[in-house]
This record gives structure tokens, sequence and C-alpha cells, in this order.
């Protein structure tokens, strides 16, 4: 059997934020190791504030680390140069919580975006992409279902349709690795569960690795086949869904409120 590649590495990753005026600063990750192997469908879990979209951005070293040590598909994050992180960042797609499409181009030229890390800035920027990567942009938009879509400029599609560019831009890439920061957040539960339909998919059929960030956790246990859950920047949890009890999701997610209770009854 061969044995697979490790995609990931973290050790003692800690990460801490710029001090803001009269704020204290604590870490918003400390003490991350961890490995993530090709293939994996990672769900990453915990309450607002616990530190998965720190964890997920760090990835592609768009923050970083302040400790600890950082591989990412064997380039070390931490070390490396801007040239590298380009690299980087061209085998691990995100999708944005905010999306971050350009608004005035259309679903296409936005998804023919995800090709930029192939051809260069300026013949993207020319529009001189080849015919093949227009035809890739096309077909993967049709498969997301937006096939009346392709040229309507984003300003003019619902959040739901936005989504569905941000994904196909994050697949138009071909990457090794996806990142999806929270997913859900402005879609229905049908069109969630398409978009986690294909990225699942792309996980089994292509060994896509699959990172993403969920607030449902019944979601990630129908998806996933790892959970990593963080609480205050730490792991407190990173095993199989089914090992995964309810008494540690409430003191994951009833943190504060017990604080409060406990606090009352003094
Ligand atoms: N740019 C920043 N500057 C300073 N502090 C930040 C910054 N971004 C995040 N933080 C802080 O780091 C901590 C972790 O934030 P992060 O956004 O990673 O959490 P999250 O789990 O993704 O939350 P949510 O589910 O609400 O998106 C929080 O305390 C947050 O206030």
């Amino acid at each position: 059997m061969t044995s697979k590649k490790k995609l990931i590495k973290a050790e003692q990753l800690e990460i801490v934020y710029p001090k803001r005026k009269g704020s204290e600063t604590t870490p918003a990750l400390q003490d991350i190791s961890l490995t993530v192997e090709e293939e994996e469908f990672i769900a990453v879990i915990g309450k607002s504030g616990a530190g998965k979209t720190t964890f997920l951005r760090s990835l592609t070293g768009f923050v970083r680390p302040s400790a600890g040590k950082l591989v990412v598909n064997d380039i070390d994050v931490m070390r490396t140069s801007k040239k590298k992180i380009y690299e980087l960042r061209r085998n691990v797609a995100t999708i944005y919580q905010s999306f971050n499409l350009v608004e005035r181009m259309t679903a296409l030229d936005n998804a023919l975006c995800g090709r930029l890390g192939y051809i260069g800035n300026i013949r993207g920027l020319l529009g001189l992409f080849p015919k093949k990567d227009k035809e890739f942009a096309y077909r993967t938009l049709v498969d997301l279902g937006l096939e009346d879509r392709v040229h309507y400029r984003v300003d003019q599609l619902s959040g739901g349709e936005r989504q569905r560019v941000a994904i196909a831009r994050a697949l138009v890439q071909q990457p090794q690795i996806v990142l999806a920061d929270e997913p859900a957040a402005s879609l229905d539960i049908s069109l969630t569960k398409f978009v986690l339909n294909t990225l699942k998919d792309l996980n089994k059929q292509n060994g896509l690795t699959v990172l993403v960030n969920l607030h449902d956790i019944e979601l990630a246990k129908m998806y996933a086949t790892r959970i990593i859950a963080l609480q205050r920047g730490r792991i407190v949890f990173d095993g199989e869904p089914e090992k995964l009890t309810e008494d540690l999701l409430e003191v994951i997610y009833n943190e504060y409120e017990h604080g409060e209770a406990s606090k009352s009854n003094e």
C-alpha cells in the first residue's frame, strides 16, 4: 500500500495579531500541531472567534504565524519567498466567506481568474486566456447550475449564485487543496448541500483535499471524515466525526453561557 502524501504539517503553531488600542493581545491560535494527508475531507468547527478563519488563512500565508512551524505542500510558509507563496496559492484555492469576486466582471471572467496563476496577471488583465481555459471555466459554471448566468455581471447575481461563481473560480484553479470558509453562510440548505456534495465528489473522484469551516455540526458530521474543533485558538478535538461526543460539543459551544451561569451562582 502506498502511503499518502502529507500536505499540511503544523507544529506548535501560534498566531498573534498585532495589538489593537485598548485591547489585550491573546493568540488567535496557539499550540496547533497536526498533519493533513492528501484526500482528507476535514471540517473545522468552533464558536465564533475560535480561530477557524485564522487557521485557514495561515495555510496560504495570508496570516503570518508568530511561532512554531507550518509546511504546506512542501513549502515552509514562515520562511519562504514571495514567489513560492504565489506558487503555493496556485495549488491551494480558497473559497472566502465574502466571495472576493470582481463585482463588475461577468461570472465567466470571475471563474477565469482561477487560471491567473497559470498565465500571469498581465495576460489575464488583457483577457488572453487560452481557449481551453475559457471552455473549462464555462463548463464548470454550467456544472454548478449557472448556465443561464455565465455572462451576467456578478453584481446582478443573488448571494447563492455568487457563492457558486466563487466555487467555480476555485475549481477552475485545479488546486490540490480547497479551503472553504463557511461556504454555507449565504445559502439555503439545498444549495449548501449541493456545494458540499460538489466538494465531496471532487474529494472522492479526483482526490481533492478539502478543509471547510462549518458552523453547522450536523453538516460537519455528514460530510467530513475528520473534524477539528477549536476553542479559543486551541485544538480541543481532532478525530473521526463519530468520536465527537455531545458532552464535548456542549463544552465547546456553551462555554460562555456556563461561565455566566457559574458567575451568577457565586
Ligand atoms: N485582523 C485581525 N486583527 C486582530 N485580531 C483579529 C483579526 N482577525 C481576527 N482576529 C481575532 O482573532 C480571533 C480569531 O478570529 P477568527 O476570525 O479566526 O475566528 P473564527 O472562528 O473564524 O470566527 P467566525 O466563526 O466568527 O468567522 C478573534 O478573537 C478575532 O477577534
